[in-house]
């Protein structure tokens, strides 16, 4: 160490000019200060300079040192040394001495007042030169003087810098000593730690990665547990609001328990009555069942007497109808219409007597040409005649055993005839629109009769269906009114008369009338289709026969008793048609046909009334209105017809006309009415 300071020295040095010490000056005028190391004293300042300026502790950093102050050789060095008394620089130009000044600025004046005394003195003045040189050498020796004090606390201070110096590399070598026997004592000590610390940084690596994927895991379950936990607490709190509820029910359940308990107590002793009340209705119910024993010997005793009653009473029933003949005329005149009645004399007289109501007489004035005025009677006696007053309920009250007729298997023909507004259709079905139970015509009536006989004829063993048929007779064209609507008067009907008595439509809509109800049914789609038909030909219903067939089959599989009947429910054309003349095209065809049919009905009663043998001829073909009915009319069959008359003046001649008519009918006695009697099966399987 102590030579690599001493090179740094030598190498370091700077030369200076202006301030190189003179030897022979500090020999003679100053004295330094006794130094440590001579040797110094006679290197430059700037070597000792350096070296206090840049202590290190490390040889690296001194060589460093050097190269960079070998690399400005030439830069001047101002060396600062804090003694804390003075200062010291050296420049080319400036020093300081010792009581503060810059050599330049003392000694500035003397080579001034030099350069006056040079110029002033003259040459021959050798004394004031040499005076002049003493003043410049005195200066220079005071300035001598302050820098060498400067140089001596510089040498102290280099001294003191060296011997630190010298101790620091002593201390530097020694540790580095020390290093280097601990490096080479512990370094394989330290590799194996090394190693040791690599191993245990890599398990601990591994363990960290493990326990980052536990992490990772227990962080996952944690937000899994979190979710678990949100969601059971809101299933806590839906449980315990069902709780709540619970406990409200449970509480109401609870009162509700205690109710019923004491209810249940009270009922028990109620049921403990009962029971008792129960033994005491066995007891009396025993007792009930032997007399219902007795009671049903006697029943069937009863019915066996009922039957032959029933017998005896379709027989009685039957002689009794014969006695009031098997064709029976009633006439009924209808009220007149609310504008009707305003015109005074507007209505025909009329007169109705006789014992059981059954006479009538129309009165009308007649003028002779003189002037002379006579009144004619026009008396008529029917089997009733029905005054305007009379109700619906009344005429079907002497008609229902008819009704009961057909019930019992015979064939029954209801006729209503008369002209053209006189209340046919009132009285075979009703008024138009709606209907009440109390102006219900004669077909829902009969209906209704046949349905209330059957229930209670099904308690004595008959069973009874109903079949219905509606159908017209326009201009001798048959049409079904219960069928499809657009099919009315597309489909040909056929009329065809079996054996034993049944008369069969083609193509004909047939319902069951199970119930009353049906009925109104099967009345309206009727009166539909009958309106649908009219929009082409107007007022088609007075123009057209309306035939309502209601077949009623019995069967009594106690007696092996059958039953078949057919009651017929006939609404004819008006009859004024009879009367009118010129009429042209479709009119007078359908006039034609209105009276070809309606005086063949009056041509077959009375052929039927002729013909008490039965060997004659019966023009039933001669219509297609006869030919329908003629199992209906004549022998086995009983017939009634409604004469319909208006009570109008207007209408008189009408009138008498139709009740003539009415007359012939009534005055025909047809034979013996004879049951129907059903086809065999092995008739009925040979079609026949
Ligand atoms: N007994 C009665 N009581 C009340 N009104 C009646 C009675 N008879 C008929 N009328 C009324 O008289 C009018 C004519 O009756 P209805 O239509 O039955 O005559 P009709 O003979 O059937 O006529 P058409 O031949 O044109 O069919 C209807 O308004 C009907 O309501």
């Amino acid at each position: 160490m102590k030579s690599t300071v001493e090179s740094n020295r030598k190498r370091s040095s700077i030369p200076i000019k202006s301030t190189t010490l003179n030897t022979s000056n500090n020999n003679n005028n100053t004295k330094l200060k006794s130094t440590a190391t001579p040797t110094i004293k006679k290197q430059p300042l700037g070597i000792a300079n350096n070296n206090i300026r840049k202590p290190t502790t490390t040889t690296n950093m001194l060589s460093s040192k050097r190269k960079s102050n070998e690399k400005e050789p030439t830069r001047s060095i101002r060396p600062r040394v804090d003694t804390g008394k003075s200062t010291f620089r050296r420049t080319s130009s400036t020093t300081t001495n010792k009581s503060g000044k810059t050599a330049k600025e003392s000694n500035s004046p003397r080579p001034q007042q030099q350069a006056k005394k040079t110029q002033t003195r003259a040459s021959w003045d050798l004394r004031g030169k040499i005076s002049d040189m003493e003043e410049t050498r005195h200066a220079n020796e005071s300035k001598i003087a302050g820098l060498s004090q400067v140089w001596r606390d510089l040498e102290d201070t280099v001294a003191d810098k060296e011997t630190k110096s010298r101790e620091v590399s002593q201390r530097l070598v020694e540790l580095q000593t020390m290093r280097e026997v601990a490096e080479s004592k512990h370094g394989e000590e330290i590799e194996k730690l090394k190693s040791h610390h690599m191993q245990q940084n890599r398990a601990l690596e591994e363990n960290n990665s493990t326990l980052f994927t536990k992490l990772t895991e227990m962080q996952n379950e944690d937000s899994t547990m979190k979710q678990r936990t949100q969601n059971a607490s809101k299933r806590h709190i839906l449980a315990q609001t069902e709780n709540l509820a619970l406990q409200e029910t449970v509480s109401r359940t609870s009162a509700s328990f205690l109710e019923l308990e004491a209810e249940l107590t009270s009922l028990r002793s109620s049921h403990e009555m009962t029971d008792r009340k129960i033994s005491e209705h066995d007891q009396y119910i025993e007792e009930l069942k032997q007399e219902v024993q007795i009671t049903n010997a006697d029943i069937k005793e009863l019915e066996t007497r009922l039957l032959g009653g029933e017998k005896m009473r379709r027989k009685l029933h039957n002689t009794i109808q014969e006695l009031k003949g098997n064709i029976r005329v009633f006439c009924r005149v209808r009220p007149p219409l609310e504008s009707e009645k305003l015109r005074d004399g507007n209505l025909a007289q009329i007169q109705y007597y006789g014992e059981d109501g059954e006479k009538l007489e129309l009165t009308e004035t007649l003028s002779s040409t003189l002037g002379k005025k006579t009144i004619k009677s026009h008396p008529f006696s029917f089997d009733k005649v029905f005054a305007p007053e009379t109700t619906q309920e009344e005429c079907f009250e002497e008609i229902s055993q008819l009704v009961q007729s057909a019930l019992d298997g015979y064939n029954v023909c209801i006729f209503a005839y008369g002209q053209t507004g006189s209340g046919k259709t009132y009285t075979m079905q009703g008024p138009s629109g709606p209907v009440l139970s109390s102006s219900m015509g004669m077909i829902p009536r009969a209906v209704q009769q046949i349905y209330d006989v059957t229930q209670k004829l099904n308690e004595r063993g008959w069973k009874y269906t109903m079949e219905g048929q509606f159908l017209e007779i326009y201009n001798e064209t048959l049409h079904d009114l219960l069928g499809d609507t657009s099919n009315y008067g597309k489909i040909k009907h056929d009329i065809r008369h079996e054996k034993h008595g049944k008369t069969i439509v083609t193509d004909m809509t047939t319902v069951i009338l199970d119930s009353p109800a049906k009925v109104n049914m099967m009345l309206r789609k009727a009166s539909h289709n009958r309106a649908t038909g009219a929009t082409n030909l107007n007022e088609r219903s007075s123009r057209s026969h309306s035939v309502f067939m209601l077949r009623l089959t019995g069967i009594n599989p106690t007696t092996k008793e059958h039953s078949s009947g057919v009651l017929n429910l006939i609404d004819l054309a008006g009859s004024e048609r009879l009367a009118l003349s010129g009429s042209t095209g479709d009119r007078l065809r359908e006039t034609q046909a209105i009276n070809k049919s309606l005086s063949c009905l009056g041509d077959v009663i009375h052929a039927l009334a002729n013909n008490k043998d039965g060997t004659g001829h019966v023009p039933f073909r001669n219509s297609k209105l006869t030919y329908l009915l003629q199992n209906s009319l004549g022998g086995n069959s009983k017939t009634l017809m409604f004469v319909n008359i208006s009570p109008l003046s207007e209408h008189f001649n009408e009138t008498i006309c139709s009740l003539r008519f009415a007359t012939k009918v009534n005055s025909c006695r047809i034979g013996t009415a004879k049951k129907l009697t059903p086809p065999s099966r092995s008739q009925k399987n040979a079609g026949t």
